[in-house]
């Protein structure tokens, strides 16, 4: 077993008959959704879910994991999700994939997040990931500059030599600022750039991190 699959597992045992559980993207949420989807199957487990990305969805449909419009589900008891990087208060970065703004929106409106990584995303200062931003397509290039006037030295994300496109029809900045030395200061800078929708900080929202080591071990961090 990967240790992906590993904290996978341990955080889809948090998981109880009635919950509303949202969905993370990932290669990490991957096989927490298809943990899911195995107790769904065998334990016969009774949930709703919502996804955070469009490739979430479809792997939730093909493993008749029930899942909702957001219309139909208020609110969430949980939302499992993987990061990029994850620091010593559990202030994270997230959207390597390029879901940050669902992903955001989706764990802000769930009672618990709970964050599986690898213990190769555990640091000590966020940064040395390129912090992706999302921008909308509208004047990109003002808002690439004033991310550069910010000291961020973004780049847009390209994919498949074409510029990448989020689920949501916008650009993806990544920054590479190497050292982010204060993380809630720079979560609101950016977000106060017009043309910029969010970014992959998430301060302050995961309440649980869990770290599979590769000695076979798995930390569960819960925030104070
Ligand atoms: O934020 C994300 C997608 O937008 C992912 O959770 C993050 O990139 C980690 O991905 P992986 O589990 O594949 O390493």
């Amino acid at each position: 077993m990967n240790l992906k699959q590993l904290a996978a597992i341990k955080a889809v045992e948090m998981i109880e008959d009635g919950m509303k559980v949202g969905l993370g993207t990932g290669s990490t949420a991957y096989w927490a959704i298809q943990e899911i989807g195995r107790r769904v199957k065998e334990e016969g487990l009774r949930i709703e879910t919502v996804a955070t990305s469009q490739a979430s969805e479809d792997l939730a449909r093909e493993l008749e994991i029930p899942i909702l419009p957001f219309s139909e589900i208020p609110h969430l008891d949980l939302t499992i999700d993987g990061a990029d990087e994850v620091d010593p208060q559990l202030n994270l970065i997230k959207g390597g994939g390029g879901a940050l703004l669902r992903e955001k929106i989706v764990a802000s409106n769930s009672d618990k997040l709970i964050i599986i990584v690898d213990e190769s995303k555990s640091v000590e200062t966020l940064g040395a990931f390129a912090l992706p931003v999302e921008v909308v397509p509208f004047a990109c290039e003002w808002t690439l500059a004033a991310l550069e006037r910010l000291g961020c030295k973004p780049e847009w994300r390209v994919k498949d030599g074409e510029q990448f496109v989020t689920d949501n029809g916008n650009y993806i900045a990544d920054c590479r600022i190497e050292r982010i030395e204060d993380a809630p200061l720079l979560e609101q800078q950016l977000n106060r750039i017009p043309g910029v929708v969010d970014n992959g900080l998430f301060i302050d929202m995961a309440s649980i991190v869990i770290v599979a080591c590769s000695d076979g071990t798995i930390d569960v961090r819960n925030r104070k």
